[in-house]
């Protein structure tokens, strides 16, 4: 290919470049004077006819608010018949000021006419006509092609926009930090804003205010009162409960909560784990990356996991996902199985794994040896589990449909339990907008006890004996400390368990104070995920290490039963958890009774000391029944007692019939044995006798 060569010579087809005759020189404008009359194009006249438009409307202005000045400015208003303005834009406004005199200091009219420049600078920067260009760039502009010139106007524009925007936003800013003023709440009108940009332009204003409180404050407006509008205002741009929002508002600082409301609003990148029962991660990217899937390594703390950037097809059908090679699953999702750090031949529990994204990837870690129990109470959902199985090629579990609670009655004895609790979802609001608005304190505590008793079942399922493991993995999809940390806290107080690292090299710790709370002092063991910090849904893991079934003595905690939210709660709201509260109980006993309260008040004189607890446990005696509450008297000794006698059974028990035959008959059987002692005795007297007589004989 290519262009073909002419090898044929050229005839010069005229007398040359340097040969040809120059044109007559051309001078400027300047050079030939004013007087040369330059022939206008179209466009020139018609921006020399629109500038002598407005100079003489500018004219006329004048002489009505200033006639004395009248001819002054008529002279300092350049010619612009021939297209030229005297000097550059700035000049020109000043050729438009007419010379003070002492008169007209300070006055009106002074303003007025300062105002005007203002406007005609204003018109300038608008860019509507062409006169507003100053001379040099008309002379420039001639040379330039049309969109050029278009360009470069468009270029000024801006940078005079750009100017303007920045010097009014300084200017609102420092409007704004002197004049903002908290409404007030009972004032509805100064409560209520007309826009959303209202709304966030008051939630900037009170973080600016809280900031720097001391020298920022409104006199007679504390803290809590910004705080409180602020809190409404969140709700009403994030579409938040003010349940929920407060809560959240205990768990971050004021510029971290907006921060996790602003990554709540959108989803996290898609994310997919490698099965390693089939593929290796990068043959499964190779394969992916044909397809047209732009994707990454999730980061150096996962060998499995993939980021999808873009793809043309749909991930969750292509034959690679249909074949097994990996399934979709969530980043975060991915941490509590590393946590648990499954072995191969080990008897791995996972106590509620529908729809089987952590199970599956327990099984791959066991290379599909040993056993692992896949349970969950929840019978549609056991089906995915199923069917991610199959698919995915796991051939080493046991799919079970029980109550978690129940389950430590059906089997026990697992080296490792993974517990991903159900929740409130509060880590995972991008995925479920629904959890803003929906969640109830009475929800979050339906949780939280369904998680303890789930928890003390998980534990009581695990072998405090395993040479490999005796481990639990407790974690949920919410960032609310009732779900997590108190949760742990509960079950350090009910068995005998500690909490391990998790192994994990990133998150952050757990809490070990939440507002009156204060947890165990390993809680920061435990990991904290969020979506502002780490890019993934929001998450809790902890590691506990199961040391025997022995249980510890809870005679003294307490506040494990404890409820935080009852003192928050409105009046509606105590009653439905009351009714509520009726039907749960926890290890037997009604939580929230008032016996309960009393009983709390009469043991706060009771100091619990942690660092003592293993002292204690170790003292123990083996058994495995709980031990009874040193305040209960231990019951007395009695010697065993086969048939009780009436009077203590029942002192006014009148006899019965059968009671009479009963005694008849003993008398009977004894009067019977009387006899055939009798008889016995007179038999064998009668057969000595006769054995004297035969020896006699
Ligand atoms: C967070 S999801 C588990 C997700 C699963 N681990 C995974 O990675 O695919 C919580 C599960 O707990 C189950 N569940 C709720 N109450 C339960 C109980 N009492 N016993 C066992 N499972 C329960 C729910 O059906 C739900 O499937």
């Amino acid at each position: 290919m290519g262009r073909k060569v002419s090898f044929r010579e050229k005839q010069p087809s005229g007398p040359g470049r340097k040969a040809k005759k120059q044109g007559d020189p051309k001078f400027t404008r300047e050079f030939l004077g004013s007087s040369e009359t330059q022939k206008l194009s179209h466009r020139q006249k018609k921006r020399a006819a629109k500038r002598q438009q407005k100079q003489e409307k500018f004219k006329g202005k004048k002489n009505i608010k200033n006639p004395q000045h009248s001819d002054e400015s008529d002279e300092d208003v350049p010619d612009a018949s021939n297209g030229v303005f005297g000097g550059k834009k700035k000049k020109n406004f000043v050729s438009l000021k007419p010379p003070r005199s002492d008169e007209d200091e300070g006055s009106d009219v002074e303003t007025e006419e300062d105002e005007e420049v203002h406007i005609g600078k204003l018109d300038d920067v608008s860019g509507e006509s062409d006169s507003d260009l100053d001379d040099d760039d008309l002379d420039d502009d001639e040379e330039l092609l049309p969109i050029e010139r278009a360009s470069k106007k468009l270029k000024k524009k801006a940078l005079v926009d750009k100017k303007l925007a920045e010097e009014e936003l300084q200017l609102n800013i420092a409007d704004q930090e002197m004049d903002f003023k908290l409404p007030e709440e009972d004032d509805d009108e100064s409560m209520q804003v007309k826009t959303l940009e209202e709304v966030q332009q008051r939630i900037n204003n009170i973080m600016k205010v809280l900031a720097n409180f001391k020298s920022h404050r409104q006199d007679g407006k504390s803290r809590q009162d910004y705080l409180d509008v602020l809190r409404k205002d969140l709700c009403l741009y994030y579409s938040y409960n003010d349940f929920l929002m407060s809560t959240l508002m205990n768990i971050f600082p004021i510029a971290e909560l907006v921060e996790f409301l602003e990554a709540s609003e959108t989803e996290r990148p898609l994310t997919i784990r490698t099965n390693n029962l089939k593929t290796r991660r990068r043959d499964l990217a190779t394969k992916l990356i044909d397809r047209g899937v732009n994707l990454d390594p999730i980061g150096a703390w996962s060998k499995v996991g993939l980021v999808i950037y873009s793809s043309q097809v749909p991930l969750g059908a292509t034959p690679e996902y249909l074949a097994g090679l990996y399934t979709i699953q969530g980043a975060s999702s991915m941490l509590p199985v590393m946590a648990l750090a499954p072995q191969e031949n080990e008897r791995i529990l996972d106590m509620c794994s529908a729809p089987g994204g952590k199970s599956s990837h327990i099984a791959s870690l066991m290379k599909n040896t040993g056993v692992l129990v896949a349970n969950d109470a929840n019978s549609e959902r056991i089906k995915a589990v199923l069917g991610n199985f199959h698919r995915l090629g796991v051939v080493n579990s046991i799919v079970s449909c029980e109550d978690g609670v129940k389950l430590p009655k059906i089997m026990a004895g697992f080296d490792r339990v993974l517990l991903d609790a159900p929740c409130t979802g509060t880590g995972v609001i991008a995925k479920d907008a629904s959890v803003k608005a929906s969640k109830s304190p009475v929800d979050v505590q339906k949780c939280y006890n369904l998680q303890r008793k789930l928890i003390l079942s998980a534990i009581d399922c695990l072998s405090a004996k395993s040479s490999t493991g005796g481990y639990l993995v407790y974690s949920t999809c919410s960032i609310l400390p009732e779900e997590n940390e108190w949760v742990i806290d509960y079950a350090l107080k009910k068995r005998n368990v500690k909490l391990v690292p998790t192994g994990l090299d990133f998150g952050v710790e757990g809490f070990v104070n939440y507002r009156e709370h204060r947890f165990h002092p390993t809680m920061n063991l435990t990991r904290r995920y969020y979506p502002h910090t780490h890019n993934m849904d929001g998450f809790f893991v902890a590691k506990l290490k199961k040391f025997s079934d022995i249980l510890p003595d809870t005679s003294g905690n307490i506040d494990a039963d404890v409820e935080p939210f009852e003192n928050t709660l409105t009046k509606d709201e105590r009653k439905e958890l009351d009714t509520l509260t009726r039907k749960i109980e926890i290890g037997g006993k009604k939580v929230f009774t008032k016996d309960k309260k009393q009983q709390k008040k009469k043991k706060q004189h009771i100091v619990r000391d942690f660092s003592k607890m293993g002292q204690k446990m170790k003292d123990f005696p083996k058994r495995t029944l709980p031990k009874k509450s040193t305040n209960e008297k231990p019951e007395e000794k009695k010697p065993p007692q086969k048939y009780p006698t009436e009077t203590k059974l029942n002192p006014g028990r009148k006899p019965l019939k059968e009671d009479g035959q009963k005694q008849k008959l003993a008398q009977a059987m004894k009067k019977n044995q009387q006899k055939n002692k009798a008889i016995n005795k007179r038999e064998q007297m009668k057969a000595f006798k006769k054995k004297k007589k035969d020896h006699k004989k």
